[in-house]
């Protein structure tokens, strides 16, 4: 079958959401089409890995982002786009259908890194959709062994969410302590002890390098030699962007994912991107792609708008927000902690900053509430500051 849209949505995920209404908001009433993988509309992802655990009001239903009855615009779901011919302006999916468009947008996000010889199967689950979620509610039922991959903010909350269901959770992460790559040390031994407490393993300075489902048991191979024996083992080990069906012309970043301006748009005139698969120029930090949710909703919007028509530039430098076990953490700009830290200690939580050559790059907000908090980081950051005396950063923001 072909069809033709005004403008065409690779990908549908919560940026297909954002920009369809973006369009719309622009005041467009051109067609809209919706090409995505994923059997689902677009739905809010985050709770994947938290409320749907922890709040048992809140259903699948409940959260749905309602793209096409506010936007009118058409889903095509359930299989990939393959190819894309920017001449033609035309896209084709592996189902055989061909899409023409006035406009395309990509917003395909990213697929998860998987470990080599470590198969998604029935008990091996490569976190990331819907699918993935009701398996595991299924699999979490009468307190399985589970072991968690990756101590990265979804298998730090895939552990906390499991270990509240009776499950018996044990995390392997290649870090000292859990969380060690993003808190400073401090911090991370707090961020540790919380799944400690709850009862969840965690086993430090290792890898999953391969392992294999054997009827109702996985085995997962580690790279000091050893070995564990799950019921079921879940893989979080972030992303790579998804653009293996875009045509050369489309440039890419050194990681995959498609290089946009500061108007979302790609090397071809008529092609844009937004989400996690774009790499953008932040105003305040610079070029960079970023896999959160705060993204997707801002730059999903302002790419929607930009497609209809609006002159705007994407100028939102992203939060990222994550809870567990009781402790809520949210941030801007980089988290790294092999950057030089200061610590701002605050009534059991903190503010704590991260300076690269001295100029401060990110700031994360730990268990602490401050009003406009996020503004005033971003604030400090675009100050592009290097104080000669770090420590005077205390109190810079509350
Ligand atoms: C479990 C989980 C928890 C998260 N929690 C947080 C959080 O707490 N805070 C936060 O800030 N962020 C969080 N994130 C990240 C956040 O959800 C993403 O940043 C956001 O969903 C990105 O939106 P997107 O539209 O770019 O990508 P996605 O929402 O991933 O959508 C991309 C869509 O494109 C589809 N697709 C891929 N390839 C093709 C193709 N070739 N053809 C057609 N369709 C294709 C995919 O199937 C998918 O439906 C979480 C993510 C996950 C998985």
């Amino acid at each position: 079958m072909h069809h033709d849209y005004d403008f065409l949505i690779v990908g549908g995920g919560m940026v297909a959401d954002a920009a369809a209404k973006g369009i719309r908001e622009q005041g467009s009433e051109g067609t809209i089409g919706i090409l995505g993988e994923e059997p689902t509309p677009p739905f809010p992802r985050p709770a994947l890995s938290k409320k749907l655990w922890t709040d048992p009001d809140f259903t699948f239903d409940a959260a749905a982002m309602h793209t096409s009855e506010e936007t009118g615009a058409t889903f095509h779901l359930g299989s990939p786009v393959t190819g894309v011919d920017t001449e033609a302006r035309t896209a084709t999916t592996a189902a055989g259908d061909t899409f023409g468009y006035g406009t395309l947008l990509v917003a395909t996000g990213g697929r998860p890194r998987r470990i080599e010889g470590l198969e998604p199967g029935d008990r091996v689950l490569y976190f990331r959709d819907l699918a993935d979620y009701n398996r595991l509610r299924e699999l979490a039922q009468g307190r399985p062994r589970v072991v968690v991959v990756g101590g990265g903010y979804i298998g730090s909350e895939i552990a906390a969410a499991l270990s509240q269901h009776d499950c018996e959770v044990t995390v392997v992460h290649p870090g000292e302590v859990l969380g060690d790559h993003v808190f400073p040390d401090a911090l991370a031994r707090r961020f540790e002890s919380l799944f400690t407490d709850a009862g969840v393993r965690v086993h430090g300075g290792l890898k999953a390098v391969g392992g294999r489902e054997d009827g109702d048991t996985v085995v997962v191979e580690l790279s000091d030699g050893s070995s564990l024996e799950a019921d079921v083992v879940v893989v979080g080990l972030g992303i790579s962007p998804d653009t293996d069906f875009l045509p050369a012309d489309v440039a890419r970043a050194d990681d995959g994912g498609v290089r946009v301006d500061e108007r979302l748009t790609t090397s071809v005139p008529g092609v844009l991107a937004a989400g996690d698969v774009a790499e953008y120029p932040d105003r305040i930090l610079g070029r960079r792609r970023v896999e959160h949710v705060d993204n997707a909703g801002e730059m999903g919007s302002a790419v929607g708008r930009i497609m209809a028509g609006s002159t705007e530039t994407y100028d939102h430098t992203p939060m990222f927000y994550s809870d567990v076990l009781g402790v809520g953490y949210e941030a801007v700009g980089t988290l790294d902690a092999s950057l030089e830290t200061v610590v701002d200690e605050r009534d059991g939580g903190a503010v704590v900053y991260y300076l690269d050559d001295q100029e401060v790059r990110g700031v994360l907000l730990w268990d602490v509430e401050v009003d406009g908090g996020l503004d005033q980081a971003r604030a400090v950051l675009a100050e592009h500051a290097r104080p000669t005396d770090a420590s005077a950063l205390v109190g810079r923001i509350g």
